[in-house]
């Protein structure tokens, strides 16, 4: 049937394929793990949904109770059958922190694969060695006290806008991650970068209103822009140009008002004041000749890009998670409540002391995060072997190869209970007294998130204007009960846009007074 010449094709490729499996499980030092047929992160891994063979992109979260042979190991292999590439995965507080806390001597590399370099260029998330370095520079010192205080003032202004929407004393909301995307979009787009975006999208023709409306477009389909290779936008099919065109749109817009704030910059420095009030401004002050650390003007719109997104889609998901989450449980929101009214109680009056007041609230926050991590997969490549002490399901030393690759599954991680105990439960007091460093949801080392404190002074003023006007509950199903509406929702989540989140989940607000 099949002629001699398709027969010795067929069998090379099987030969090759049976080859290169077992070179992979010798260089990964037969270490256990998964063996499936497809990577689920190559691209057709990504395209194919999980069913019995397949493990489908999202398996770190379908998996998350019981993971890496039921949370016994903290370090397992993925090696691929057919399609893909292999690599370890870290799945314990314990691991991770050897992997990323010590990633200024090993030198680990962000690949290139799971970064944002293809579609916006290189920024502080994805640049490697002194580059990176460079980057982070320039973008560390601009997160100041001064700007966390504007964070303040401007989530009061901007949750009144919110709270216009809200007509009735017990409504239903039904666009609650819609809400939460623009609160935090606006806010970083404020407080950030000094861009007057309003809560409202604008219907004007000046170059901020224009992005706002483009950014709206094109970030629907960032997803897309990762995954697919860049030889796929240039096809000529419409689909794929319009998406290509709607973001050529969007970084054109954005070297251009960088443009114009750098020459805004120049013109005040000339004046006698070179302060410098907002990321934006340092990104683009960084481009002056004798900055002390500089980057191109493609590097200040990498960076623009990656804070945007960086900055806006992981805080509404851990927003949006702890309010459904309030809402489950009620106890918990009443001492969130309770302390809120007792730390603060004239909410006009909230200012940066206050904030870092409200510990329960940051806890709550903290435990919803943990529950639903807005980030998945974060990898590292290894430059050069080294060595991870491992502690289940024996104590042994494993050697990482030069070359392989290590990736954080951080759904596992934040619900190992040996790291969390009862780690399916709701308990915000777990966070209590934990250092601001061993909040694992935000990275840590050297490459640990560099907004931290901006989301969480961002995600606690929210929350403490929200939830002293309203009583939120999760709107539960006839005959459900919370436990079950819990399974329910967390079966809904997914990845949006950049970040991994709840999605749309209707809740009931019923105002307190
Ligand atoms: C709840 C909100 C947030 C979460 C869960 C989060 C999570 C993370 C994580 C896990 C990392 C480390 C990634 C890795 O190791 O590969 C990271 C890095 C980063 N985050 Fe965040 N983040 C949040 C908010 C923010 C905000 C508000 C900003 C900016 C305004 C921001 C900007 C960044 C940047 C630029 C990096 C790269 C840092 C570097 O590589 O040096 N993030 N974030």
């Amino acid at each position: 049937m099949f002629s001699p010449p398709f027969l010795y094709a067929v069998a090379g490729l099987v030969a090759f394929r049976v080859l290169r499996y077992f070179r992979a499980l010798r260089a990964h030092g037969y270490v256990e793990g998964y063996r499936p047929l497809l990577d689920p992160h190559s691209l057709p891994g990504n395209a194919i949904p999980p069913t019995w063979w397949h493990m489908g992109f999202m398996w770190p979260w379908y998996q998350r109770k019981h993971s890496h042979f039921n949370h016994t190991h903290d370090l397992t292999t993925l090696i691929p059958l057919v399609w893909g590439n292999p690599a370890y995965f870290a799945a314990s507080v314990g691991i991770v922190r050897q992997v990323w806390g010590n990633e200024a001597k090993t030198g680990l590399v962000k690949g290139v694969d799971f970064t944002t370099e293809g579609v916006w260029g290189s920024s502080i998330a994805s640049a490697n060695g002194e580059n990176w370095k460079r980057h982070r520079r320039v973008v560390g010192p601009s997160f100041t006290q001064q700007m966390f205080s504007r964070v303040v003032d401007e989530s009061g202004t901007l949750y009144g806008k919110m709270k216009s929407e809200f007509i009735g004393k017990d409504l239903v909301l039904n666009n609650l991650h819609a809400l939460l995307l623009r609160f935090t979009f606006v806010m970083i787009c404020r407080c950030g970068f000094g861009m007057p975006v309003d809560w409202k999208q604008s219907s004007g023709h000046d170059e901020v209103a224009i992005f706002d409306r483009a950014l709206s477009v094109a970030s629907t389909t960032l997803i897309h822009r990762l995954i697919l290779p860049n030889w796929l936008w240039r096809l000529p099919i419409q689909s794929l140009r319009d998406i290509n065109d709607s973001w050529d749109t969007v970084l054109t817009l954005v070297k251009s008002i960088a443009a114009s704030r750098q020459a805004e910059y120049s013109t005040q420095k000339e004046l006698g004041n070179d302060s410098v009030d907002d990321i934006f401004t340092k990104l683009v002050s960084s481009t002056d000749e004798g900055a002390k650390y500089s980057l191109n003007p493609a590097e200040v719109t990498g960076n623009m890009m990656s804070l945007l997104f960086a900055g806006h889609e992981t805080t509404s998901s851990a927003l949006l998670s702890v309010l459904v989450l309030l809402g489950l449980h009620p106890d918990e929101q009443q001492m969130a409540y309770e302390e809120i009214m007792k730390e603060i109680p004239v909410a006009e009056n909230m200012n940066i002391h206050d904030v870092s007041a409200l510990k329960y609230v940051l806890c709550c926050m903290h435990e919803a995060h943990r529950l639903i991590p807005a980030t998945i997969n974060l990898p590292r490549d290894v430059p050069d072997e080294i060595v991870l002490h491992s502690s289940m399901p024996v104590e042994r030393d494993i050697v990482v190869q030069k070359g392989a690759r290590i990736i954080v599954d951080i759904m596992a991680v934040c619900h190992n209970p040996t790291d969390f105990p009862d780690p399916e439960a709701f308990k915000p007091s777990r966070w209590e007294d934990v250092s601001d460093h061993d909040i694992i949801m935000f990275g840590a080392g050297p490459r640990a998130c560099v907004g931290r404190r901006f989301a969480q002074v961002e995600a606690v003023c929210l929350l403490a204007h929200f939830l002293r006007d309203w009583r939120v509950e999760t709107v539960l199903k006839e005959g459900e009960t919370r436990a079950v509406a819990l399974e329910r929702v967390m079966a809904g989540a997914s990845m949006y846009g950049t970040a991994f989140s709840l999605g749309e989940v209707p809740v009931r607000i019923v105002a307190r007074t």
